[in-house]
């Protein structure tokens, strides 16, 4: 029936995909950045469905004496499968001049996938969900901020061999949890470690 014919653009919300990523700089005009970003991934086939605001926050791991991060964390709807969504933050990293030099070391923009449609995958080159954000109060906060019913699937791993730094563990089992919860449970142990800003300016949609 010629009527009820949807092009890609009309395509309803509910048969699109759901992620939710997170941003983080701290080299540069950070909160620059990352509003800039939400702009550049827009423009790039995601949609906004809400963000966190912004926050500062001490960085965790990488080399010692760098620059506290701003971070915050968007929840999109996208056309894209999920390895052409990260293609896509890669794309709006290297936009944004981000260079993998040090590990976990200062950035002028980094691009997390952390969830997408609640799928599990260990591939090692898109892990879903993001295999540290459970452990992460500077993705958490935020998260838990902008969607207080969100839900996490945490993974309990086997120890690490500490032979490789970027090892991600065996999976030993699976427990989904509410992220609020989580993140109150990681602040009490470092309440330090991140504050809120500002909200984030965010842009007009097409
Ligand atoms: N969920 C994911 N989101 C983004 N990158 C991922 C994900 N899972 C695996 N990767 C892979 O991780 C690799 C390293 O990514 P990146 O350089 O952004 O790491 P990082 O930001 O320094 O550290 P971290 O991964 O701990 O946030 C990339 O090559 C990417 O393919
Ligand atoms: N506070 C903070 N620390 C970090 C961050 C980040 O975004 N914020 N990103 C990292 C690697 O992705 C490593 N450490």
């Amino acid at each position: 029936m010629a009527g009820t014919q949807t092009t890609d653009t009309q395509k309803p919300n509910t048969l699109k995909h759901r992620a939710v990523l997170a941003l983080g700089s701290n080299l540069g005009e950070s909160e620059d950045t990352l509003e800039r970003a939400v702009a550049d991934l827009v423009a790039g086939g995601v949609q906004l469905v809400r963000a966190s605001g912004l926050y500062r926050t001490a960085p965790v791991g990488g080399p010692a004496g760098q620059p506290d991060f701003v971070n915050a964390v968007i929840e999109v709807t996208t056309d894209l499968g999920a390895y052409e969504l990260l293609r896509l933050c890669n794309a709006v990293e290297a936009a944004h001049h981000r260079e993998r030099l040090v590990r976990w070391g200062p950035r002028t923009l980094d691009i997390d996938v952390i969830d997408y449609d609640g799928v599990i995958s260990e591939d090692p080159v898109l892990t879903l969900p993001h295999p540290r954000a459970q452990e992460r109060a500077f993705v958490l906060v935020p998260w838990a901020q902008m969607d207080p019913q969100a839900r996490l699937t945490v993974t309990h791993r086997a120890k690490p061999s500490g032979e490789r730094p970027d090892e991600v563990p065996e999976p030993l089992s699976r427990e989904v949890v509410n992220v609020a919860e989580l993140s109150r449970t990681l602040l009490g142990a470092d309440e330090d470690a991140i504050s809120y800003m500002r909200e984030m300016q965010v842009p007009d949609q097409p």
